[in-house]
Formats: C-alpha cells, sequence, structure tokens
C-alpha cells in the first residue's frame, strides 16, 4: 500500500533550517509552530496515507503548546509506530524538496540517517531528492520551501 503527503513552509529571518531532522546552514529557517521541518511533514503525511489514517494535524495539532518547537523526527517516529501498531511495516519513503536555496543534496546522507533512524527504515530506503521551481512562483521568488513524499508499507 501507498501514501502521498505535501508541504510548504514560508522562509523567516531568525529561525534555525532543519530538514530531516538535521540543521542545515542558510540565511534563512522555515516559520512554524514546530520545528518547521517541511521534509518531514511530507514524509509523516505519506507514512500516514498509506492506512488511510488521518493527517499530522490530528496527532500533533497546529497551536498545541506541546508541539512548541517539537523536532518533526519525533513526528515520523509516531507515524511509524501507527503504521506497526496495524501489523505492516515500512519499505521506503521517497521525497522531493522544492526550493532555489540552500543546496540539499550535500546533506542528503545526514537526512537520510536521521529520518531512516526515526522510522525504522535503512538510510538507503529513505529516497531524497531536490529541485529548484525555476524561479516561477513563490517558490521560485525564495518566499517557501515545499517538498512531497510517497511512502510504501507491507
Ligand atoms: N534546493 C536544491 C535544488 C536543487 N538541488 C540539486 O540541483 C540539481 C539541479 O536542480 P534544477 O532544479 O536546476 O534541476 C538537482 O537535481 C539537485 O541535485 C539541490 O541540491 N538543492
Ligand atoms: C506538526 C505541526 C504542529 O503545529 O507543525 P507546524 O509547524 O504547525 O507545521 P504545518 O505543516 O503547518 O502543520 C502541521 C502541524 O500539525
Amino acid at each position: 500500500m501507498i501514501g502521498l503527503g505535501y508541504d510548504i513552509h514560508r522562509f523567516t529571518e531568525g529561525r534555525p533550517l532543519v530538514l530531516g531532522g538535521v540543521e542545515i546552514p542558510h540565511t534563512h529557517g522555515l516559520d512554524g509552530h514546530s520545528d518547521a521541518d517541511v521534509l518531514c511533514h511530507a514524509i509523516a503525511d505519506a507514512v500516514l496515507g498509506t492506512l488511510g489514517l488521518p493527517d499530522i494535524g490530528h496527532w500533533f495539532p497546529p497551536g498545541d503548546p506541546a508541539c512548541k518547537d517539537i523536532c518533526s523526527l519525533k513526528i515520523l517516529e509516531k507515524a511509524a509506530a501507527l503504521i506497526r501498531e496495524q501489523g505492516f511495516e515500512l519499505v521506503n519513503v521517497d521525497a522531493t524538496l522544492i526550493a532555489e536555496a540552500p543546496k540539499v543534496l550535500p546533506h542528503r546522507p545526514a537526512m537520510q540517517e536521521k529520518i531512516g533512524q526515526a522510522l525504522g527504515l535503512a538510510p538507503e530506503r529513505v529516497g531524497i531528492k531536490a529541485t529548484t521551481n525555476e524561479m516561477l512562483g513563490a517558490i521560485g521568488r525564495r518566499e517557501g520551501m515545499a517538498a512531497m513524499a510517497v511512502a510504501q508499507i507491507r
């Protein structure tokens, strides 16, 4: 079974940029109630989607004080636990980050490691790709960063 996830966050000054649980040097971070890890959020929704479970806002309500600045790897851990509780195992996840900057590919191994640990997957089962938006639209104007993801369970 497969699931699909998507998320987008606005860039803001004065916050660290956290992607896949890894702090990446950049002029801006992402705005959000949590750590705004857009990559983890998209992957979590993909994992939850495999079983038709409600999305991350159900398990980690926006604005809940308990979620303030929460590390989104915890959201991945919860999503993976829900899958296991129903007797399934994750096969792989695959994600694409969409941003003009920074270059994220140099951080791919570190992100694969962190996401894999949180999901209980080997790093090579965590696909991470990136593309610019060719300077088109809000992402092209560097206003934010988006991520899309799929997940497979058996
Ligand atoms: N934020 C990004 C965007 C892209 N990359 C890498 O650059 C390659 C070329 O991107 P195009 O959008 O110009 O096709 C892309 O395949 C990625 O390898 C990146 O690391 N970070
Ligand atoms: C995990 C949460 C918790 O506030 O994170 P946010 O930073 O608000 O990010 P968003 O992707 O807008 O919504 C998901 C929320 O449930």
